[in-house]
C-alpha cells in the first residue's frame, strides 16, 4: 500500500470504557508500526488533547494489553471539548506534535466530537465505534458489546438460581442509555420473563399478564430484563408498579450496573477490535477520514461519521418477537 501524507498518528479513547478498546489500540499501533509511522497516544480522550497529555508510544506501551479489559489510554468525558475554545486548544496541542492523522475510539459522543473537530480543523480522522452500548449505525456490533452482554448473561445466570430456589420474581437493569441492545441479548441468552427495552414500550398491565401466564404454566424462574433509560424507569419503579398489582409476589431488584463495562474481552472483541484497528490507520493513509470504520456480514466497511451516529440504530425486531417467544 502506497503511504499518503499521514506520517504521525493520534489515538485515543473517549466516553465509557469498553472491553476490547486495548485490543483496537494495540492494532492501530501495530499496523502503523508496520507502515513505519508514528503513533502518538492521547490519554483521557478530548481532556487529555486539551491538558497536552500526549506521548509517543512504543511496542512496550502495547504489550499484555490485549486480553485487558478498560482501556491504557484512559477515558474522560470532557465538557471542555464541547466548546470552539476547548477545540482550538486541543488542535493547537495536536500542531505542536505534528499529529496528522487520528484515530478515536468511542462511542456515538465521541464521533460526534470527531466529526465537528474534522469539519473545523480539517485533521484527517476515523472513529471506531467502542462502546458497550451497540448504539451506532454502520456496524453490526461495537467493540465490547458482546462481551458486556456476556458479563450481563453470566450475572443473570447466577440471580436465575436464587429466584428458582426462592420462587421470588426479579427485576434486573441492564446498562444502554436510551438503548435496548443489551437488554434483548441478555433477555434471550438469560430465558428471562420478559424483557423492556426503550425502543419498545410494554405497558405493565401486558407484564402481568405475562406473569400469569407462566405462573399458570408453572414455569419456575422469573427474571424480567429491564433496560435502563426506559420511558416507564428503572427496574427499581417497575418493580415498585408490579408489587402493586401482585402483592403476594415476593420481588427482588438488581442493578448490574458498571460490572458490565470491565473485564477481558471475549475472542469475538478481541478480533473486531483488531480487524477494525488495522482499517483505521490503513484507511488513514488511503485518504479516507470523518469516517467510521465498523463491521457488516463480516466485512469492514467505512460509513461517514455523520451516518454513523445518527440515532436510527433499533433493536432488530425479530430479536424482539423471539424474545417474545420465548418468554411465554
Ligand atoms: N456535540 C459534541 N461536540 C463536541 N464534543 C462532543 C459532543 N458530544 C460528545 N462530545 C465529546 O465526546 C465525549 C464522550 O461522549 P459521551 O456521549 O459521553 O460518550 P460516548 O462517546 O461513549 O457516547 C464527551 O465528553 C465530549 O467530550
Ligand atoms: O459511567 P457513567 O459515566 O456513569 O456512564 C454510564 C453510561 O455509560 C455506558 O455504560 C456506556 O455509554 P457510552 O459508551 O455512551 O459512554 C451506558 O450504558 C451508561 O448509561
Ligand atoms: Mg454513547
Amino acid at each position: 500500500m502506497e503511504s499518503k501524507a499521514i506520517t504521525k498518528i493520534g489515538v485515543l479513547t473517549s466516553g465509557g470504557d469498553a472491553p476490547g478498546m486495548n485490543a483496537a489500540i494495540r492494532a492501530v499501533v501495530r499496523c502503523a508500526f508496520y507502515y513505519n509511522l508514528e503513533v502518538y497516544g492521547i490519554y483521557r480522550g478530548y481532556e487529555g488533547m486539551i491538558q497536552n497529555d500526549i506521548r509517543q508510544l512504543n511496542s512496550s506501551d502495547i504489550a499484555y494489553v490485549l486480553e485487558r479489559g478498560g482501556t491504557f489510554l484512559k477515558s474522560a468525558r470532557s465538557a471542555e471539548f464541547r466548546t470552539p475554545e476547548g477545540r482550538k486548544k486541543a488542535y493547537e496541542n495536536l500542531q505542536q506534535h505534528g499529529i496528522n492523522g487520528l484515530v478515536v475510539i468511542g462511542g456515538d459522543g465521541s464521533l460526534t466530537g470527531a466529526h465537528l473537530f474534522y469539519k473545523e480543523f480539517g485533521i484527517p480522522a476515523i472513529g471506531l465505534p467502542g462502546t458497550i452500548d451497540n448504539d451506532l449505525s454502520g456496524t453490526d456490533n461495537t467493540i465490547g458489546f458482546d462481551t458486556a452482554c456476556n458479563t450481563a448473561i453470566e450475572a443473570i445466570d447466577k440471580i436465575r438460581d436464587t429466584a428458582t430456589s426462592h420462587d421470588r420474581l426479579f427485576f434486573v437493569e441492564v446498562m444502554g442509555r436510551d438503548s435496548g441492545f443489551i437488554a434483548i441479548n441478555a433477555g434471550i441468552g438469560s430465558a428471562a420473563a420478559a424483557t423492556l427495552i426503550p425502543e419498545k414500550k410494554m405497558p405493565v398491565e401486558a407484564l402481568i399478564d405475562r406473569l400469569n401466564t407462566r405462573a399458570k404454566a408453572k414455569k419456575q424462574a422469573n427474571v424480567v430484563i429491564v433496560a435502563e433509560g426506559g420511558k416507564s424507569g428503572g427496574a427499581l419503579e417497575i418493580s415498585k408498579k408490579v408489587k402493586k398489582y401482585l402483592p403476594n409476589y415476593d420481588i427482588k431488584v438488581t442493578i448490574l450496573g458498571h460490572l458490565q463495562r470491565g473485564g477481558s474481552p471475549t475472542s469475538y472483541d478481541r478480533v473486531l477490535a483488531s480487524k477494525l484497528g488495522v482499517s483505521a490507520v490503513e484507511g488513514l493513509m488511503q485518504g479516507k477520514c470523518d469516517v467510521m470504520a465498523g463491521v457488516i456480514n463480516n466485512k469492514v466497511v467505512y460509513t461517514p461519521i455523520k451516518r454513523a451516529i445518527v440515532d436510527d440504530k433499533e433493536v432488530d425486531e425479530e430479536d424482539f418477537r423471539v424474545a417474545k417467544i420465548l418468554s411465554t
